[in-house]
Order: structure tokens, then sequence, then C-alpha cells
């Protein structure tokens, strides 16, 4: 057993980010940007008003002053003469301030009288106007590798980019192992049960920006292994769930080896997830699972989801941790680091009572996994510890 940390260290070694293509903007969201956006415009492009209201200058601004409104700027449309001594433009929010004036003074700190404007008490010393360039120049840079969030794909449209370069999506193919599994909507043998993992790993890869391929489930014999293998061409991962520990049915690391995969790590101290296995397969990568349900996805968040994204031309790195504190003790832990499930609440977190690596419906109601080193002892409540959000 490695060290989940020096199995990250394994498994990144293997990563050679993936080419980059072109998208439009709205296919971003998700995508790991990997040219930097440059602005090629100042935003606001122009000095513009923050508010609705009256737009003078400086020297103008006293209680009781009266202007005469000799125009109006809207947004998209400007006004084009210049403002003089005693003169005001109406404005409205977005529009340029027009040459001349020096703030805009809210209209209700105004009334009106026909084209005269007659300024009341109490005007606050905000200008209300936003500078030329305030949110970014020309030349500003939307910097790369970033994975590209809502705000993002508003910031490159600003900037007035309509393609984005970004990495093509890493392919997984999944393949679920196992005699005794059959697809969701089957009929099971009473001695056996329903292949639910992939469903939630191809949950994980669509979310970490990936694009899942389920392939049909592979029975225990090097043969089934033999064509899955086959069927997995082409993809940059190749996901085996099962069949990855020590049992006389437990052939994916034989079968793997046969198909050439050339074995970075096999067996983690981590819980659940001990038989975790990786390495380099011909042109792919292939990360096995063990097969029992939350290990699998546990496993998944820990290795599986960093590996995209560093595939994705993100800098390599484990799945991001917070510290919380916990609202219940938690018991002392043994030579793997746990990653228990948990749910956060007003008083911080607290690990479910059960943990056994089958139990979906414990899986299904945490909210984050409360990560607790090796060998750590026992925690009272308020103690703070390292969560994952899930
Ligand atoms: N003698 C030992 N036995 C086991 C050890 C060990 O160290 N020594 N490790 C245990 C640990 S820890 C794990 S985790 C499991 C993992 O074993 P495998 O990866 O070989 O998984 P399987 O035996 O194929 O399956 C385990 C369990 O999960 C169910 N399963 C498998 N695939 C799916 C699927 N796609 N959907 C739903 N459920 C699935 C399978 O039916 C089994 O119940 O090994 C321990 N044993
Ligand atoms: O590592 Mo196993 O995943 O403890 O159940």
């Amino acid at each position: 057993m490695i060290p989940v940390s020096e199995a990250l260290d394994r498994l990144f070694a293997l990563v050679a980010p993936l080419p980059v293509e072109e998208v439009g903007l709205t296919a971003g969201l998700g995508r790991v940007l990997r040219v930097p956006v440059t602005a090629r415009r100042n935003q606001p492009p122009f000095s513009a008003s923050a508010m609705d209201g009256y737009a003078i200058r400086d020297a103008d601004c006293a209680q009781g002053t009266r202007l005469s409104i000799i125009g109006e700027a809207a947004a998209g449309h400007a006004f084009s003469g210049i403002v003089g001594p005693g003169e005001a433009v109406r404005i409205f929010t977005g529009a340029p301030v027009p040459e001349g004036t020096d703030r805009v003074v809210i209209q209700e700190d105004t009334t009106r009288d026909g084209d005269t404007v007659i300024l009341g008490p109490g005007i606050s010393d905000n200008r209300n106007i936003r500078p030329q360039g305030a949110d970014f120049r020309v030349g500003d840079a939307l910097a790369a590798p970033r994975l590209l969030r809502p705000a993002d794909l508003a910031l490159a449209a600003a900037m007035n980019a309509d393609r984005l370069t970004v990495s093509r999506r890493p392919e997984v193919a999944i393949i679920a192992t196992g005699d005794e599994l059959v697809a969701p909507g089957g009929d099971p043998r009473p001695d056996q049960i329903i292949a639910s993992n992939a469903y939630g790993l191809h949950g994980i890869v669509a979310q970490a920006g990936g694009t899942p391929r389920l392939l049909p489930i592979a029975g225990d014999s090097m043969a089934a292994l033999r064509q899955a293998f086959d069927l997995a061409r082409g993809a940059d991962i190749v996901l085996t769930i099962g069949g990855a520990s020590v049992g006389d049915h437990d052939l994916v690391g034989a079968a793997a080896a046969e198909a050439g995969m050339e074995r970075a790590f096999w067996k983690v101290a981590l819980r659940p997830g001990k038989p975790l296995m990786a390495g380099r397969f011909g042109e792919a990568l292939l990360l096995g699972l063990p097969g029992n349900p939350v290990s699998s996805m546990v496993c998944a968040h820990v290795f599986l989801v960093p590996l995209i994204r560093a595939l994705s031309g993100l800098p390599p790195a484990a799945a991001p941790r917070r510290r919380a504190r916990l609202a219940a003790p938690l018991a002392a832990n043994g030579p793997r680091e746990h990653y228990l499930r948990a749910a956060s609440g007003p008083d911080g977190v607290t690990a479910f009572s059960k943990q056994d690596s089958s139990l979906l419906s414990v899986l299904s109601d945490a909210d984050c996994l409360i990560v607790q080193p090796p060998h750590d002892p026992a925690r009272d409540a308020g103690e703070m510890v390292e969560i994952i959000s899930l």
C-alpha cells in the first residue's frame, strides 16, 4: 500500500494534457481554457453613468441651484455636445457621461420644472460615474489554464471574444465487471445484483468535464475483459469497476497486464478504496476502481476527477479540501486515510454511523467526505477536520 499523495503523484506523472479545440461561448461552461482571452476593448469603453439623473459640473453642485437641461444621454445614445456652467444633461444608467460634466445627481435628489432642474438637499458625495476601463482595459486577460465558470463566460463575452480555445474533453470508457451484474431495468437471478456503480461514475465524469462512454458489462473471465478492453479503444481513460482485489475471480489486473498495461500502482492506503490500481494503457490511462459501490465513487472523487482535470490542462492538484468543525465525535483511525461519508449542518459536520463501503443510501445522504489521516486519534465535537464537498 502506498499513501494517497504518492498514488496521486504517480498518476499525475502519466499525464500529458490533451489537445485543444475551439468552441463558442455557450459551449465553454466547465471546459478548461487553454489560451488566455485578451480584452480587445476597455470596459466600460467610456465613462458611464451609474444612475438615472442629471449630469452636471462640480462647480454647480449646491442645494437650490437651477440648471437648464440642454439634452439627453441614454444607454446607446451619447449626448454629443459640451456641457457648460449652469447647464445639465438628463442622463440614464449606462449612458456615456457628457463632456464637461463631473458627476451625476440622481433624480430623487432633484425637482424638475420644465427644461430646468433644481438640485435638492442632501446630494451625496458619490459621483455616480464608472470610469472608462474600470472593469478591464485593452490587453487585460482572462488567464489560462482555467476551469470556466459562468462568470468567466460573461467576462470573455464582455472582452468581445466569441470563440474560446479549450481542452478537448477527456473520453472515459466505463467498464463494469462481474458475473453477478445485471443492467438496471433487467431481470436479475436471485444470486445477482444490479450494476449501479457505472451510473454514479458516469455522473462524476460528466460533472468533471469528461465525456463518459458506458460499455457493456464484462463477465469475470479473461475473454470477456479482453473484449471489453477492445471496445474501450480510443478512450483517454479506461475506467474499470470491480475485480481489483485478491479473489480468484478478480481478473482485471491480470487482463489489463495482458493487454499491455504498465502498472503505476496497485493498493493505496485509503478507506474505502484500497485495491485501487492505475497505469499507462497504450495511448490511454487505466484506472481500476474497486467494486464496492462507495469505494468506486470515493476513488472517483479522490483520483478520477483530479486526473480528468490534469488531462484537461489544469495544474495537477488533489481534490480541494476545506476545514470544518466536527458536530459529533470521530473514532480513532487505523492505518488507511479514511474518507468518511458525512453530512454538514449549522453546528458542523457529522459522520454517519454506518460507513460500510457497500451502502449507497448513506453516500446519497452525504454532502461531504471527512478526511481522517492515518492513525489519527479519536476527535471530539468542536475539533477541526478536513472535508471534501460532494
Ligand atoms: N481477502 C481480501 N478480500 C478483500 C480485500 C482484501 O484486501 N483481502 N479487500 C476488500 C476491499 S477493501 C474491497 S474494496 C473489495 C474490492 O474488491 P473488487 O474490486 O475485487 O470488487 P468485486 O469483488 O468485484 O466487488 C465488490 C463488491 O461490489 C459489488 N460490485 C462490483 N461491481 C459493481 C457494480 N458495477 N455495481 C454495483 N455493485 C458492484 C460486487 O457485487 C461486490 O459485492 O474487496 C474486498 N475483499
Ligand atoms: O477499500 Mo474497500 O473499498 O475498504 O471497501
